[in-house]
């Protein structure tokens, strides 16, 4: 009788949060000992944008989390209003070389290591996602996303040629047509636009239920062999994963020699300035 009690109590215990990381990242990770699931949020203040040390310390924790045997990867962030703002734009406005070579390296490491995780991953887009924020977002193989935020590869709009990379993960997710189309005109879809063409999988009204949908969808693989699992998905992927390796290099020169270029160096000071200018108007 006892014994049973004590085995009802221990079942109906709340989850328990473990957290893997230490607080000076810019990034958290906290495992979930019941389910097994790792959640790993992204915390640069104020806007997730994503500068060396954060795409050094997001590589770190993909890592960690893959080296630990988590039974999944839940992205999301510690804002409530911005996943993740993109690449950071001062880190390009007049440049320190080796770190805008870094930074570089450091995105395709990150879209690497997510592209070709073993784990199943899913991300919880509670904010707006442009750009690299929603390279993070389609990487993942799963999207829920809260209302009235907007979401998609802005790049063309600003006069960038979008890397190969965000072809992959559109093309991954939405029919050839529309990933071309919006990529090419640097399309950003509301909340309730990504949902109707398949950008994202749901829309959920908090971060709670945005992390619950996203257990649920990592535990519909609860019964399949996730050896099996992992080496299906890397077949999916392997041609993409392929090409990557191919013009990684290349990938690279284009990234710099593009933002050396004089006009572009004209045309970030304008658009920087002009996100600062946004808040000016705010405040008056
Ligand atoms: C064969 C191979 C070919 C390969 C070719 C390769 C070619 C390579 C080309 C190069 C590719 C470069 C790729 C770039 C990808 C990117 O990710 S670029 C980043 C794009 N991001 C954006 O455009 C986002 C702009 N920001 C916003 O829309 C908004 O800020 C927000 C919706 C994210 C948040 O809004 P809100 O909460 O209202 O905050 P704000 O007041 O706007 O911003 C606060 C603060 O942050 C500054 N800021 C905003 N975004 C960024 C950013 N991305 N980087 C740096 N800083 C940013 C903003 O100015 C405010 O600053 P102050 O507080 O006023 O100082």
């Amino acid at each position: 009788m006892m014994r049973s009690k004590f085995l009802s109590l221990l079942i109906r215990a709340p989850s328990v949060c473990r957290s893997m990381s230490t607080a000076t990242k810019l990034t958290t990770i906290d495992v979930n000992d019941k389910t097994g699931i790792a959640t790993l949020t992204l915390n640069r203040s104020p806007i997730n944008a994503l500068n060396v040390e954060l795409l050094q310390d997001l590589n770190e924790s993909i890592k960690e989390i893959e080296d630990n045997k988590s039974r999944g990867l839940i992205l999301t962030s510690s804002n409530d209003k911005v996943f993740s703002a993109g690449l950071d734009l001062n880190e390009m406005y007049r440049p320190d070389k080796d770190r805008a070579r870094l930074l570089w390296i450091k995105l395709q490491d990150v879209w690497l290591a997510l592209y070709s995780c073993d784990l199943p991953t899913a991300a919880a887009i509670n904010g707006y996602a442009p750009a690299g924020g929603c390279l993070l977002a389609t990487v993942c193989e799963y999207r829920v996303m809260l209302p009235k935020c907007r979401i998609g590869f802005n790049e063309t709009q600003l006069g960038i040629v979008p890397p190969i990379f965000c072809m992959f993960n559109f093309l991954n997710v939405l029919p050839r047509r529309v990933a071309e189309r919006s990529l090419s005109q640097g399309q950003m879809f509301t909340t309730e636009q990504a949902l109707q063409i398949g950008l994202v999988d749901d829309v959920v009204s908090s971060k709670g239920e945005a992390l619950d949908k996203c257990t649920k969808f990592i535990d519909t693989f609860a019964k399949v062999n996730p050896l099996a699992r992992s080496l299906a998905k890397q077949q999916f992927r392997a041609a993409d994963l392929q090409r990557f390796q191919t013009e990684r290099a290349k990938d690279l020169e284009s990234f710099l020699a593009f933002i050396n270029h004089p006009q572009m160096q004209e045309g970030l000071g304008i658009y920087l300035n002009s996100l600062k200018k946004k808040q000016q108007l705010n405040a008056v």
